[in-house]
């Protein structure tokens, strides 16, 4: 029945204040009135509407997407946009597509690398999309090993150009998004080759297709790399390759922000530091940890209505059978992840103060955070999208038989998230760079260099290494400086012993790659506390509304114990906690999903998502989940005849010869 709310009774249980809680998660009530305004503005706009998206070949999927995001940058320009304003339309039109990487990597590159006089030339246009670029980096060869790149731009001082090119299979540039078959310009990183001496890699502008029939411009061969993953899906993003045969550009279409090469073809580099040519990639990184929260709320959302609404076994006297949401097992695979979802909006707004704060330093020439905001943006980037591309997946678990249908949601949402643990740096690659980091951190400890910020804990060596647990009953567990002492110690000690180990090695890479996997849970401790300690800070704030703040410290104590509880292995082995201890913080965490499960469907409608959003039967606001499971089977094509196509050539013959044989 239409209009009728199947999770009223759930709502009703709440106790906190949904509507404080809505701009709580938002981060701010501007943030929170923008985006309730935009999504409703998107979802009301038979223009972006998604039905049948999952159905479409890919030729036709990928012009309904150029159609919708053309029809998106229509809208942006008649309703008069702002910037931000219009980041949060391509947001809830909810479709990768070429303008993604145009406004998330190609003008951010020219940002961060160009020279005022280069952005003064480049950014207008851009702006105003006429032109359109992508981000280049990745080789067919190469993606993870940047410095490994092999495209050249080697300077000609006859003509004052630089003239790139593919000199290899394996140099050709593979992956770009947009570039396929959109972009007519990209930001390409080659290396720098003048007066004979390779300078490594620098960013390049380089004009791809022609601006009048967008046709590739001469020494230019680009095209799609082929079907990714999943219906639909990424699947509307034209991933690129491409090669270029001796391509002339002029000289000042190299970003000359950290190096520059001369009219006379001299290279100078500049006195800020050459880690700046990967700032896009560290801009990016700290986008996709604010990301993860929203792809994980997503899923959260769908799995905690369809558990309220999905009932199995336990009827007595004919009466319903229990919500799955009420079964122990349910709960410990689905709060924990509710809770990082909030984990992960935290650490994002904080991660995004962290960025901020570099950026302006490096305006002043302070380069000296720059290493701490690269080890943050790379490991919680590998941290948040590992936990939520596995938590995608077990929410469509959480979903029975339901969640493997395409109208569930799950299936796409997966399908688009997974790459994130590839791109913009691989999971396991990004780690070791954090287990770089601390290393370095450690072997400094005895110099007299204090550290500060997320390894300040690392000062306090001697303790770390000593201290124990105090916790006696289960609810020491929920005291913050028990669980933060807990994690900083486990993180300080699994360095340490790293650091230990590394010493016994004559050479030390030899001695980093032999123990790469303990490095990289080393990194993922330092990760974990990461997360927890920015969520324990923000229940220090002043947080107005009727119960938030206590259901916030139950999403935290989830949070936390639940890590406790999945990697005991460490807190045990380095004997910071007894196996009673262990033991307490599970009764705790149980205690806590009690005090959760009134709460939950609330603590999901806090995301504030439409139903166009969430694009879920499973997850729609109000429950109605089989009618419209069985209305949607109906729209299947395979649906619109009751004799399939094909009947006639394959199966009525088989049928018939079934006959004949049951004749003989
Ligand atoms: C259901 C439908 C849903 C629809 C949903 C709709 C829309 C979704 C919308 C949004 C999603 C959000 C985001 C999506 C965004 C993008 C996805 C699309 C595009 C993706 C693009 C890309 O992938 S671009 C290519 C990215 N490539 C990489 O990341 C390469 C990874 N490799 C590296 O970064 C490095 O080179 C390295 C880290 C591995 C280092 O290599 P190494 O050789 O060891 O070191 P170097 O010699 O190069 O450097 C040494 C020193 O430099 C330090 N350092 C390294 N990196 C940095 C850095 N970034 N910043 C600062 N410093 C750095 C390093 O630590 C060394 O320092 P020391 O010498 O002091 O030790
Ligand atoms: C959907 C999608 C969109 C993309 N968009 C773009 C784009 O717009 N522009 C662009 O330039 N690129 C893009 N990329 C490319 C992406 O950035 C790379 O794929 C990524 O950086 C990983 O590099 P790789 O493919 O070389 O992986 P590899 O490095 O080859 O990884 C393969 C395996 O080797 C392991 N490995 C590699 N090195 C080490 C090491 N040192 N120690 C231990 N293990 C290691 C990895 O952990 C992994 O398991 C995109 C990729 C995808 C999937």
């Amino acid at each position: 029945m239409e209009g009728v709310d199947y999770l009223a009774d759930e709502r009703k249980k709440a106790e906190f204040d949904v509507n404080e809680m809505k701009i709580v998660w938002a981060g701010s009530r501007h943030n929170f009135e923008l985006s309730d305004r935009i999504s409703k503005l998107v979802a009301n706009d038979p223009g972006f509407s998604k039905e049948g998206r999952t159905m479409l070949p890919r030729k036709e999927l990928f012009k309904n997407t150029l159609r919708k995001a053309t029809y998106a940058w229509k809208r942006i320009i008649e309703l008069r946009l702002s910037e931000e304003e219009a980041a949060k339309l391509r947001h809830f039109v909810d479709e990768p597509a070429f303008t993604d990487l145009h406004w998330g990597m190609f003008i951010p590159a020219i940002k961060g690398q160009g020279t005022d006089e280069q952005q003064k030339k480049w950014l207008p246009l851009a702006y105003k999309m006429q032109i359109i670029g992508c981000y280049a980096q990745t080789e067919l060869g190469h993606g993870s090993n940047v410095q490994g790149l092999e495209t050249t731009a080697t300077f000609d001082p006859q003509t004052d150009e630089f003239v790139i090119h593919s000199p290899t299979l394996t140099s050709s540039k593979w992956w770009p998004g947009g570039l396929g078959k959109v972009s007519t310009h990209a930001v390409v990183y080659a290396r720098l080759i003048t007066n004979g001496k390779d300078y490594g890699i620098n960013g390049f502008i380089v004009q791809l297709r022609s601006l009048e029939d967008h046709k590739p411009l001469p020494g230019v061969t680009v095209g799609d790399i082929g079907l990714k993953f999943g219906n639909g899906a990424y699947n509307t993003m034209d991933n690129g390759v491409l090669r270029f045969d001796h391509v002339r550009i002029p000289r000042d279409q190299m970003l000359m922000r950290v190096s520059q090469v001369t009219r006379e073809g001299k290279y100078v580099q500049s006195d800020v530091p050459r880690q700046l040519l990967y700032g896009t990639m560290v801009y990016v990184r700290q986008t996709i940890v604010s990301d993860a929260s929203n792809a994980l709320s997503r899923a959260v959302c769908i799995a905690t209505r369809y558990s309220a609404v999905r009932r199995q076994f336990g009827s007595q006297n004919g009466g319903q059978e229990i919500q799955v949401i009420d079964y122990k097992t349910q709960q410990n695979r689905l709060f924990p992840l509710l809770a990082s979802a909030y984990a992960f909006r935290f650490v994002g707004e904080w991660l995004k103060w962290l960025y901020t704060d570099v950026t302006q330093r490096l305006q002043a020439n302070d380069f000296s955070t720059l290493p701490e905001a690269h080890a943050c943006t790379a490991g919680l980037k590998s941290l948040t999208t590992t936990a939520t591309a596995d938590g995608i997946e077990e929410c469509r678990k959480l979903c029975g038989g339901h969640g493997y249908l395409c109208s569930s949601g799950l299936p796409e949402l997966f399908a688009v998230y997974v790459p994130a643990c590839t791109y913009e740096g691989d999971n396991t690659v990004l780690l070791l760079q954090v287990a770089r980091f601390l290393m370095k951190t450690v072997s400094q400890l005895g110099s007299g260099k204090k550290p500060v910020g997320t390894i300040a804990y690392m000062g306090r060596i001697e303790h770390l290494m000593q201290c124990r647990s105090d916790v006696k009953q289960a609810k020491d567990w929920l005291k913050p400086s028990a669980v933060v002492e807990a994690f900083e110690a486990r993180a300080a000690r699994m360095s340490v012993a790293c650091a230990q180990n590394l010493s016994k090695f004559d050479n030390p890479e030899e001695g980093f790659a032999e123990l790469a996997a303990d490095l990289a849970e080393a990194a993922v401790a330092h990760c974990q506390l990461i997360v927890v300690s920015k969520f324990i800070e923000k229940l220090q704030q002043d947080i107005p509304g009727e119960g938030v703040k206590q259901q916030l410290e139950v999403l935290c104590g989830i949070y936390y114990l639940f890590l406790l509880h999945k990697h005991q292995g460490d807190f045990l082995g380095t004997g910071y906690i007894t196996s009673k201890q262990a033991s307490l913080a599970n009764d705790q965490l149980r205690a806590l999903y009690s005090q959760l499960r009134p709460n939950a469907i609330s603590l999901v409608d806090a995301f504030n998502y439409t139903d166009h959003f969430l694009d879920s039967i499973l997850g729609r606001y109000d429950g109605n989940v089989y009618p419209k499971l069985y209305e949607a089977a109906w729209k299947d094509p395979l649906n619109q005849s009751d004799i399939a196509d094909g009947f006639h050539e394959y199966i009525r013959p088989l049928l018939k010869q079934q006959l004949r044989t049951a004749r003989l």
